[in-house]
């Protein structure tokens, strides 16, 4: 396996706060911090002691959590959902403040009954992408994989990237990308209409000015026109991964002209995109099998890096270390999930594989050996999605925003709202799901618009083999399968309950330069209804909500 990134180069430490929350909206949000993915039985990551400091440190003002009593007066104690928690908790209250500590107790049965669960301990042995490689089954599970690896893969995943071997009549695009990236950020946006105006003006009449002078259009064509013939010798699969990010990173840019995005840019619903960048991007979709006109995970995050880790298309040039090392983390958490979760796709495939061979203790292990790993992804993306790594002062201003999208396609059916990054384009949530059997979260069209044909066909072939429906509760063998993957479904309700709380924490860091906004699909305001920020993570929350519902 690859080593992943994972590092945190500026070492910056700081916490942040919402002044909107109180002292019980804190300790909710800290108990489901501090509860994580952990489980098992023989698991010591669930500290209880700091479970109970977190507990007793809370100061009880009615004021804070009466909104959630609904108490009954004939008798002296109530418990009410609060939060999911990590999906297998939950925070009650008491009616009565000097019931706390009951509630401290009974809070802490319930972590320590629903997250004291383990593995069997019997797992498979871990692989690798080689031993995978190695494996050579016969199985179209295995086969969509490799396919995957292989060709959009470049031979390796995450996707091998190169930047620097473009054919000669495309590298224009980086030189461009990196002369305009400087006049890209700035440390304060305007809160002025027409300035911001002027500013993406300025921004886009000069990147214009650059794609007429440097890019010859017909030669630029002919290096595509090669590519799509099927002759790669020219233009190699990890060059075309870097180019296919160099060109989502340029129309971003475009689209939003400065970073943090303004509300001028915001209230374009519609915006014609240089042709020198609309071209390329033309058979870029050709290649993918997506119809998004925006970047994706894979664009704007996973494959703009270089073999040292390092951001190749910035968002934030000239900006401070903290909002720089934000971009930087934001970029390597999907990178670095993506290369933890190899050993994921090798048991998943392997317990495919062994089930349809009726090897069913093979099975088992398998499942024990993707929930173990399942656990340790789920781990690193809690630890990585927070300060200091994801610092939430600066996140929504200076690194989301851009890569949202927020334009809107007229056809002769309802608009079409393209959304831009979201962490559900990333290869790992859609194959688990499909694995267990839990329902896709994007529509038909939705799933094409951004996820490429190849990630889209390995997620089909987990969703058809997934022989989780087929388990009966007749044979031990079979219960003991459907725990582990039961196991398994935990850590995602982990992962949906912890992201649903961050989620909405990071959007309502202030950014009073734009309206509220998100990558979503649903809560993107149609024009002339925006709402106001309350209203739209209330939206969302019920989102979420409803798909950590799902999520059984
Ligand atoms: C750091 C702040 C984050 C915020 C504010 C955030 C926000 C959101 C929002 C608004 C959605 C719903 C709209 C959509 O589909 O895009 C969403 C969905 C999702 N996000 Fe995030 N996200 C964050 C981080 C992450 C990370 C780090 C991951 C994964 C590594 C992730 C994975 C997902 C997934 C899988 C979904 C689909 C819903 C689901 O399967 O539960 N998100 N996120």
């Amino acid at each position: 396996m690859k080593t992943p990134f994972a590092t945190n180069p500026f070492n910056i430490k700081h916490m942040n706060i919402s002044p909107h929350e109180n002292q019980f909206d804190k300790l909710v949000v800290s108990l489901t911090e501090a509860l994580g993915t952990s489980s098992g039985l023989t698991s010591d990551d669930v500290n209880v002691t700091s479970l109970m400091r977190l507990m007793k440190l809370y100061d009880s003002q009615e004021c804070d959590w009466g909104k959630y009593a609904f108490g009954d007066s004939e008798t002296d104690y109530t418990r009410n959902l609060v939060d999911e928690g990590n999906g297998k908790s939950n925070l009650g209250k008491s009616m009565s403040l000097t019931l706390v500590a009951i509630v401290v107790v009974l809070v802490v049965a319930a972590i320590l009954r629903y997250h004291f669960q383990g593995d069997s301990g019997s797992h498979s042995p871990e692989i690798g992408l080689e031993d995978l490689k190695a494996l050579n089954t016969r199985h179209d599970v295995y086969s969509a994989f490799m396919t995957l690896v292989n060709d959009e893969g470049a031979g390796s995943w995450p996707p091998r990237v190169n930047h620097d071997k473009f054919p000669p009549a495309l590298r224009p695009y980086r030189q461009i990308y990196d002369a305009m990236a400087p006049f890209l950020a700035t440390a304060k946006p305007s809160l002025d209409d027409e300035c911001n105006k002027q500013r993406c003006q300025e921004f886009r009449s000069r990147m214009q000015a650059l794609l007429t002078e440097k890019v010859d259009m017909k030669a630029a064509q002919s290096a595509l026109e090669v590519v799509q013939s099927g002759n790669w010798e020219a233009f190699p699969r990890d060059a075309y991964n870097g180019f296919y990010s160099c060109i989502a990173c340029l129309r971003h840019a475009y689209r939003w002209a400065t970073n943090p995005v303004v509300k001028a840019a915001q209230d374009e619903r519609q915006l014609r995109l240089p042709l020198e960048l609309d071209m390329p991007w033309s058979y870029l979709q050709r290649r993918f099998d997506i119809t998004s006109p925006c970047g994706n995970v894979m664009t704007n995050a996973i494959c703009n890096l270089d073999a040292h880790g390092q951001i190749v298309y910035p968002i934030n040039e000239g900006m401070s270390d903290v909002v720089r090392s934000t971009e930087l983390a934001w970029c390597r958490l999907f990178y670095d999930m993506e290369s933890m979760a190899i050993p994921i796709y090798g048991a998943m495939i392997q317990a495919i594989v062994a089930f349809e061979q009726r090897d069913k203790k093979s099975c088992l292990a398998h499942v024990e050996t993707a929930f173990v790993n399942l656990r340790k992804v789920m781990q690193f993306v809690f630890e990585r999605m927070n300060d200091p790594y994801i610092a939430r002062a600066v996140w929504v201003r200076h690194v989301s925003g851009i890569h949202s999208w927020g334009l809107t396609l007229e056809t002769d059916d309802p608009p079409i709202e393209y959304g831009g990054l979201s962490g559900s384009q990333a290869l790992l949530f859609i194959s688990v799901d499909a694995f267990l059997g839990i329902n896709r979260y994007h529509s038909d069209s939705e799933f094409k618009r951004d996820i490429s044909r190849e990630m889209r066909d390995v997620a089909a072939a987990f969703r058809r083999y997934s022989f989780r429906r087929l388990l009966s509760e007749k044979f031990e063998e079979d219960i003991a399968i459907e725990n582990a993957l039961k196991r398994m479904v935990n850590q995602l309700r982990s992962f949906r309950a912890v992201h649903k709380v961050r989620a909405i924490r990071y959007l309502s860091a202030p950014a009073p330069e734009r309206l509220a906004m998100t990558a979503a699909l649903s809560v993107l305001p149609s024009q002339g209804e925006e709402k106001p920020a309350a209203e739209s993570y209330q939206s969302l929350d019920g989102m979420l909500t409803k798909r950590l519902n799902e999520t059984v």
